[in-house]
């Protein structure tokens, strides 16, 4: 009986493959699509991926070759992993792919309007203005430099402490600890580290929405679980949301009154009425007020960009941070050299400031090297508007395209000794070789951590303000003894993988024992009494 049972089973599941397989290929006859592994009905090939989906894609880049095409549930999807592929789509076809496909979570959190997966469309375009010119023009990110100052230093000056005290720490907290708190004040005027005004649940809400960005949800995927919640993603999206939606609403409400005592005081007629804040929600209540402005903003966009942003610039920076400093520790040699550098441009009587990172050739080589081995957000994620053909192949409308430059960075093909960590592949050669003129700007499809075009990342300016002079006064301030699972001490970092999900942080945290190696508590003063 069990016999039969089982035959019974087995039968009914190869018919269900083989005629699955003869609905898509004939659906499919007409479309020249490029080539793809074997797929199970239903799931398609999610079989095929495991946590790490650019792993995944990189696995089947060297069997399919470097474009193939993948079905996730009902998505249809093309991977490319070559930087020729790479400027035929994002550059050749910008416009037919400047478009992200967004889950139902994410569209939650972000009240249905968020600007970085919105539509190619005015409302796009106008906050992608305000964006470039205001939040993160020339003249505002000059503005908060004092704030980044004070955070970095506050930062250097508790990893000063530990380390007096001969105490371990963790310096991915500390990276993160250090971002959130920069954009935080850039956004709302507000530290995520203090634990008054309830700006530590803005973290914490920080943290949660970019757990759930990175996982993958059934519903959003097979047809038929469109409206289940299997996994409580939906539920845990709901309950994240209500917390932002709460703590913003109070942040809100308080810098309307705010505001309005401001604008009695100066006798303005309209603005934020005070000249020395200029964060980005005043930025957006200036935007919401102006009858005449060519969007209408609401109360719920301001959530939903400030949510955007703050997820965007927290995370990304802190890996690139976590990573170098990681490379740093394994290639001694990188390290030396480096802290020479800063040595002899800036010495050991004074902190690097941010107007000496310029002068900083190889760091700024350390800084490419850690894009090219471990890009914060592995895979540039956009979706097609309409039916085009790219390369020889056609690609439908709502076609998601992954470009893995995960792959492309450790590809031998086009990087010398590609697994190596070194810098100076980046700098020009007595010859005039190197790769010195290759920026991460987006126009080299072979490097381009922040993505490339309209649709590229916006904070970049501000992240290579930030990343340069952290990074540097850490290696001008400190030597490193990485630290164990149990908390020995490693003659090196030893675990050097990946934790899941759309970002690619590292899998463990960076716990080290520092050793100071310039006056610090001379060079710092009294940062914590301000
Ligand atoms: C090392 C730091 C960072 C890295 C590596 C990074 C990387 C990226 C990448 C790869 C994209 C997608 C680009 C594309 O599709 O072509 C992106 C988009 C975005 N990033 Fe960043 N980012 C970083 C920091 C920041 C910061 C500091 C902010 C905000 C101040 C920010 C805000 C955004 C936003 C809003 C988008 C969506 C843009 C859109 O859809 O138009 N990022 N970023």
């Amino acid at each position: 009986m069990m016999l039969l049972d089982f035959f019974y089973s087995a039968s009914i599941f190869v018919l269900s493959i083989l005629l699955f397989r003869a609905i898509y290929t004939t659906k499919n006859r007409r479309l020249r699509l490029p080539p793809s592994p074997f797929g199970l009905p239903i799931i398609g090939h999610l079989h095929l991926l495991g946590p790490k989906i650019h792993h995944s894609f990189h696995n089947l880049y060297k069997r399919y070759g470097p474009i193939f095409h993948l079905r996730l549930g009902s998505n249809r999807c093309i991977v490319v992993s070559t930087p020729e592929l790479a400027k035929e789509f994002l550059k050749t076809h910008e416009l037919d792919f400047a478009y992200r496909k967004n889950s139902s979570a994410i569209s939650l959190l972000t009240y249905h309007v968020s600007f970085a997966f919105a539509p190619y469309g005015p409302y796009w375009k106008y906050i992608k203005k305000i964006t470039t010119y205001q939040l993160l023009g020339n003249r505002n990110l000059t503005h908060f430099e004092p704030i980044r100052r004070l955070e970095t230093n506050r930062v250097l000056y508790d990893l000063m402490v530990s380390s007096k005290h001969g105490k371990s720490v963790n310096l991915t907290e500390e990276m993160i600890k250090l971002t959130s708190n920069i954009i935080s004040q850039m956004m709302l005027s507000i530290r995520c580290s203090d634990t008054e005004s309830g700006a530590t649940n803005v973290r914490n809400v920080i943290r949660d929405v970019t757990e759930l960005f990175g996982e993958f949800d059934v519903s959003d995927i097979i047809w038929f679980c469109k409206n289940t919640d299997l996994q409580g993603i939906k539920k845990r999206a709901n309950g994240i949301h209500e917390r932002y939606d709460a703590l913003l609403e109070k942040i809100i409400s308080d810098r309307e009154r705010t505001r309005i005592v401001e604008k009695k005081n100066s006798g303005a007629g309209g603005g934020s009425g005070d000249g020395e804040r200029n964060d980005f929600l005043d930025i957006l209540m200036d935007a919401m007020e102006d009858d005449t402005s060519e969007v209408k903003l609401s109360r719920n966009h301001i959530k939903a960009i400030i949510l955007d942003f703050l997820t965007a610039a927290t995370d990304t920076t802190a890996i690139s941070l976590e990573w170098a400093l990681s490379e740093l520790i394994n290639n001694p040699r990188v390290l030396k050299k480096a802290q020479e550098e800063i040595n002899n441009v800036v010495g050991n009587q004074r902190l690097v400031k941010e107007l000496d990172t310029p002068n900083f050739p190889y760091i700024k080589a350390i800084i490419k090297e850690t894009f090219r081995l471990h890009p914060p957000i592995p895979m540039v994620i956009r979706k097609s508007a309409n039916d085009i053909q790219v390369a020889g192949y056609d690609v439908p409308k709502n076609t998601m395209l992954f470009v893995n430059i995960w792959s492309i960075g450790r590809n031998p093909s086009y990087w010398e000794k590609a697994s190596e960590f070194s810098p100076e592949r980046f700098l020009a050669d007595t010859d005039g070789g190197g790769l010195s003129h290759m920026d991460i700007n987006g126009q080299y499809f072979e490097l381009m951590p922040f993505g490339t075009g309209r649709r590229g990342c916006p904070g970049m300016p501000l992240a290579m303000q930030e990343l340069p002079t952290v990074l540097s006064l850490m290696i001008q301030c400190f030597d490193y003894i990485p630290l164990d699972f149990k908390g020995e001490k490693a003659e090196r970092v030893m675990d050097m993988s990946e934790r899941p999900g759309l970002t690619a942080p590292r899998a463990n945290e960076l716990m080290c024992l520092l050793k100071p190696r310039i006056d610090l508590p001379n060079l710092l003063g009294n940062v914590k009494g301000e």
